[in-house]
């Protein structure tokens, strides 16, 4: 756990970002929903949400099960589109791309880390992390791929495929896959979610070196106050709205927030129609 300093906010990120490292914005959402299905059976994901993450900045997302973080990482990275609203990588509007653009962004700007890994399983661990660069027909940084997989202590375990490693090899793989290409934007959907706590910290800690030593941007999912402990800041989402916000918080700060999201959370119903009364659970 990290002695950090805890302080509330609930002030909108893209309005208030510095000068400096973290001026710009690498991705953002503003005012998404997001709805499944229609009518009787549609279920509101996200109910209007607006958030920015600044480049260099380690951002995790928190909240009840089925309060929308995963449709929310989708949604801003290109995998799943938005009902209303926009959503930008950088200046580039997801709206208006074709698929072929939108594959070529997710390709150049962005990373994913996901619980499962994703590894091609007759592939080598080294094969695994060039995978992307080749399809994209772009050389391989040797000086970088060297830099990542040293940092990540792979480098005995390049010639080996995914059933011979661990679950921390593997999600170690998958994450120097992600920072090989270095991407603009890292995401991570429960990046540590399969993992002791051990390989949870070695992931953890190069994802924290991403953005303090390799200016990238990180956005985890996560249920693990633990996890989103090493963040810069904790957003979470209840009923598909950004209900709280903390800076640099401890394991024990997010933890106790989570408490009462749980326990004040009626939540949704079965289609993800809000118990909550109107108005309620809003960011000011
Ligand atoms: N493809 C889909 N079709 C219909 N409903 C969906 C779909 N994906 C998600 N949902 C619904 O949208 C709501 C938000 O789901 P989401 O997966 O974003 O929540 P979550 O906070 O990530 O949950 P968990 O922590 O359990 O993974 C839930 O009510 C879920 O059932």
């Amino acid at each position: 756990m990290r002695g950090r300093r805890n302080s509330d906010t609930f002030v909108c990120m893209t309005e208030t970002a510095p000068a400096g490292k973290h001026a710009m914005i690498a991705a953002r959402a503003d005012d998404v929903v997001k709805t499944y299905g229609s009518g009787d059976t549609a279920v509101h994901a996200l109910r209007g949400v607006s958030i920015g993450f600044r480049a260099g900045e380690f951002t995790a997302i928190m909240g009840p099960s089925g309060s929308g973080k995963s449709t929310l990482m989708h949604c801003l990275a290109g995998l799943d589109t938005v009902t209303e609203g926009e959503v930008h990588i950088g200046d580039v509007g997801l709206a208006g791309l074709s698929d072929k653009e939108m594959t070529k962004l997710r390709r150049d700007r962005i990373g994913f880390v996901f619980q499962a890994f994703n590894l091609v399983p007759t592939l080598t661990a080294e094969e695994n992390i060039t995978l992307p660069q080749g399809i994209a027909g772009r050389e391989v940084d040797r000086p970088w791929f060297d830099t990542v997989i040293d940092r990540l202590g792979i480098r005995p375990r390049l010639n080996h495929r995914p059933s011979e490693l661990s679950g921390g090899q593997q999600q170690r793989v998958a994450c120097a896959r992600a920072l090989v290409g270095r991407p603009d934007i890292i995401f991570g959907d429960e990046p540590t979610g399969n993992l002791d706590s051990r390989s949870s910290g070695e992931v953890l800690a190069i994802l924290r070196a991403a953005t303090d030593e390799f200016n990238q941007t990180v956005v985890i999912v996560t249920h693990d106050p633990r996890a989103a402990s090493y963040a810069d800041r904790v957003v979470f989402l209840a009923d598909g709205q950004i209900v709280r916000e903390l800076q640099r918080p401890s394991a024990d700060d997010v933890f106790e927030v989570m408490r009462n999201l749980d326990d004040s959370a009626p939540g949704q119903d079965d289609h993800g129609q809000s118990t909550r009364p109107a108005g309620s659970g809003e960011v000011n």
